[in-house]
């Protein structure tokens, strides 16, 4: 049988799971694809570190040992972060290499030319398991929600932001504990902070908007917020209504634009969104003609995220057997603008501190009647310094009214607006 040699750029959690999953699955790639599958050569930083791996795959620190070597016709970059991923997926493109990444910040911010790039070089470029790792979800728009008008895309697509909310809330670890477990279990980015401040999950909503809307969006136009500033009191107030605290991404059409945003949500306990554990993912897809659809699994970790790397080689190896290769992983292509604030309309957990005073109150519902916004759950708590704090959930309320609420409480001098969630029931 034929043998189709590989060369990876990296070998840490997701390389590993790589390395692991060609070894152990040999028999099954070369049942579907007709060919067989060989790692030949690994590039690493650190060859001292890989000295246990070296009786197994060729192992170097020079990636020209495999621009230069013909035999090796896909590249797997699992190295992470924009430079010098960029650069090596560059050179490996114009060496007319086809690449699989799991790179979600190098696809979102730079994904238009590497895929012009590999189109112009009659390259695959493929990267399902950069979005919810071990989930299949972008090859599952690209092909089976091909004809079916995407409305809304929303979904928890961080695992180690899910890790350390879901043992924050059922195991009572503190937050540093959770972040600390979730970097030894290898769901974390090796610098955390894009996980946590939700950059990681920003990228990866980029690249579903534009699998789901074929609008690219820039890294800068979607509203982050991450999960550090969540309080404890606001997780536990949650609950008191019924809701769970998730890191949540959403992207979906309103008015005439794209509205794209990822902010921990309120998730009402009866939705599915919020029995997603520990490291799991869960990508919610609105088609109008299917209605809802949930992909759900593990969104981080070594061979769940493998997984979907090696259904990316497999699908450049039999694109090599046909003579497809080159074609963009997704072709779905539509210019919208992003939505006015106006439009985009949900219903918000609000958390404040006002004085613990008569009228206090009377002012915060004054200034929400004069927006039109109005609750349908309220709970005030006394507090420290003569302070109390205000827990709200509001009817459904635009994002222009929310920002106009927002500066109103400000301009009273008097209340604190420490959040304001979306509620998802
Ligand atoms: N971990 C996960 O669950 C998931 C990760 N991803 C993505 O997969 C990619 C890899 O992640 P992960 O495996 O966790 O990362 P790791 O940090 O575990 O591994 C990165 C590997 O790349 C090597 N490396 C880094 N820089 C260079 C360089 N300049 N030259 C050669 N080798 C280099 C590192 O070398 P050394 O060992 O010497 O440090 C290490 O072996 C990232 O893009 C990540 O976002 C996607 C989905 C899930
Ligand atoms: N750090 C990421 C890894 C997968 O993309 C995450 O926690 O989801």
């Amino acid at each position: 049988m034929e043998e189709i040699k590989l060369g990876m750029v990296g070998l840490g959690t997701v390389g590993s799971g790589v390395l692991e999953m060609v070894q152990k699955h040999a028999a099954k790639i070369s049942a579907v694809t007709g060919r067989k599958l060989a790692l030949k050569t690994v590039v690493v930083r650190n060859l001292a570190k890989h000295a246990a791996v070296a009786q197994q795959v060729h192992l170097t620190t020079d990636l020209n040992e495999i621009l230069t070597d013909p035999e090796i016709q896909i590249v797997v970059e699992v190295m992470g972060g924009i430079h010098p991923a960029k650069e090596v997926i560059t050179q490996l493109l114009t060496a007319h290499k086809h690449v699989v990444t799991a790179n979600k910040d190098l696809i979102a911010t730079e994904g238009a030319k590497l895929i012009e790039l590999a189109r112009a070089n009659h390259c695959d470029l493929l990267y399902e398991a950069s979005v919810a790792g071990g989930i299949p979800i972008l090859r599952t728009i690209a092909d089976s929600f091909a004809a079916d008008q995407i409305t809304e895309v929303k979904g928890i697509v961080n695992g180690t932001t899910n890790y350390i909310l879901t043992q924050m809330a059922q195991q009572h670890w503190s937050y540093e504990q959770a972040l600390q477990k979730a970097q030894e279990l290898g769901f974390a980015e090796a610098d955390p902070t894009n996980d946590v401040k939700g950059k990681d999950a920003a990228y990866k909503m980029v690249i579903l908007s534009q699998f789901s809307f074929g609008t690219r969006v820039p890294v800068a136009a979607v509203a982050t917020e991450g999960i550090d500033q969540v309080a404890a009191q606001d997780v536990a107030q949650a609950a008191a209504f019924g809701y769970t605290i998730k890191l949540v991404g959403v992207a979906r059409l309103a008015g005439d634009g794209l509205f794209v945003e990822v902010a921990p949500a309120l998730v009402n306990r009866h939705h599915p969104l919020a029995e997603v554990n520990n490291e799991n993912n869960a990508v919610m897809v609105r088609g109008q003609a299917v209605g809802d659809t949930l992909f759900y699994g593990p969104g981080a970790g070594g061979l769940p995220t493998a997984n979907s790397v090696l259904s990316d080689i497999t699908t450049v190896m039999k694109n090599m057997i046909l003579k497809t290769n080159g074609n963009s992983f997704n072709r779905y292509s539509k210019q919208l603008a992003l939505a006015e604030s106006a439009a985009v309309k949900d219903r918000y957990y609000l958390a404040l501190t006002l004085p613990d005073q008569p009228g206090e109150m009377q002012k915060l519902t004054t200034e929400m009647a004069k927006l039109n916004a109005s609750f349908s759950q309220i709970v005030q708590q006394a507090g420290q310094n003569g302070q109390a704090r205000v827990m709200i959930i509001t009817h459904e309320m635009s994002k222009a009214q929310l920002a106009q609420l927002q500066a109103a409480l400000a301009a009273l001098k008097t209340a604190t607006l420490h959040c304001a969630y979306r509620v998802i029931e």
